[in-house]
């Protein structure tokens, strides 16, 4: 048990990289997924059986808990872990990035941003240490920066503008955040699609000697191609003692290219989220199970799989579920996607400490090609 936050590389095969984080919550194993639990929920999942997938981390959104249930009630109620009876790490988002794509953004000045609440219209101010005040009493172990991240395209005076507001945002963010041995706060890596402008926010953010580092303002619907050439644009401005999360991403196939060029810790909506809408992940692809052609399959989505919702459940009854909007239909499929999303990282992770990481890529990408069979 350590009471402090400590990254260790343990192993590198290429870029890619195997690490562990402790904390006093708990070991994130990297390469890690990081399922999404927006407002203290993991959606249509219980928290032990996210648990039992083998995530070793959650995430919460400031955004979303700071107007419900707000985020003193939640220090009165012990702190998210306590209220949501989940004891290992929570990372949280600084809410910036919600604010842009939810709410009814107001104004966006030096000082922060003022919003109206998508849930009931009620006015919000949030600034910089606003946020991070927010993580602290929702009792957050990594807090990251608030930033702003702009929508692609944008224009480089844009990109520029929002760039160096962010890293303003991340000195105060480090100041609000002060010293928590066991907690760490991460700065989050902007700059659009120009790799100049990425360059100066990483080369600006590595000289405030955070914790961790995120790369920011990508999986905003821009070509994958564009996403990785900013990641290696970035990652080698990145000091390498540190872990580096790349937020919001992504499918299967954003994480192996990824991990590929040096990321560490990845968090997406898009298993839970696809599940609820019906969609599978299975090692030979995505099953969209709503397919007509699943409505008399007897076999499971995955025989070989350790999950239940994967081993023991007809294709044709989750036919039959989804197209009956039944909740049973999102949970098993989330919990299914999850459990997918898991193995892959426990594949990944596998690779890189055996030194063969490109053949398990290429080996799985195959696997995904030939298809559902
Ligand atoms: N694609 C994403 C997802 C989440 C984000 N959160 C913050 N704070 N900033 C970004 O740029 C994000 C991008």
């Amino acid at each position: 048990m350590t009471e402090h936050f400590k990254f260790q590389l343990l192993k590198t095969d290429g870029k890619a990289r195997r690490g562990e984080i402790s904390m006093p919550r708990g070991t994130i194993r990297t390469p890690a997924f990081m399922p999404v639990g927006t407002v203290g929920t993991v959606k249509a999942m219980y928290l032990d059986q996210v648990r039992e997938t083998g995530a070793d981390i959650i995430l919460g959104n400031t955004y979303h808990l700071m107007l419900r249930p707000g985020p003193e009630r939640v220090a009165r109620l012990g702190g998210l872990h306590e209220l949501i009876r989940w004891p290992h790490p929570i990372l949280t988002d600084s809410g910036g990035f919600q604010v842009m794509s939810l709410s009814g953004l107001r104004k966006l000045d030096e000082k922060g941003v003022t919003f109206k609440s998508h849930v009931d219209g009620s006015l919000h101010h949030m600034s910089p240490e606003r946020s991070i005040e927010i993580q602290g009493l929702l009792g957050s172990d990594i807090q990251m920066q608030l930033d702003e991240c702009l929508a692609l395209p944008a224009k480089p005076k844009e990109i520029e503008r929002a760039m160096e507001l962010s890293v303003r945002w991340a000195e105060r963010c480090k100041v609000a955040f002060g010293d928590q041995p066991g907690k760490a706060m991460f700065g989050i890596v902007q700059g659009g699609d120009n790799p100049a402008l990425r360059v100066r926010s990483a080369e600006a953010l590595r000289a405030l000697d955070l914790k961790g580092y995120a790369i920011g303002g990508l999986a905003v619907g821009e070509p994958q191609h564009v996403m990785l050439e900013m990641i290696e644009t970035v990652n080698p401005h990145l000091p390498t003692e540190k872990p580096r999360y790349l937020m919001g991403v992504g499918t299967p196939d954003d994480i192996l290219k990824s991990v590929a060029r040096g990321i560490d810790m990845f968090d997406c909506v898009m298993p839970t989220r696809s599940g609820r809408h019906g969609l599978a992940f299975t090692r030979r692809g995505k099953v969209n199970i709503r397919n007509a052609r699943h409505a008399e399959d007897m076999r499971p989505l995955d025989e070989q799989s350790s999950c239940p919702a994967a081993r023991d459940y007809s294709r044709a009854y989750l036919h039959h579920l989804v197209r009956s909007n039944e909740a049973l239909g999102g949970m098993l499929l989330s919990w299914n996607n999850l459990s997918y999303y898991q193995d892959l990282m426990r594949g990944i992770r596998k690779a890189i400490d055996e030194g063969r990481f490109a053949d398990f890529m290429a080996e799985t990408q195959e696997e995904w090609a030939r298809g559902d069979l």
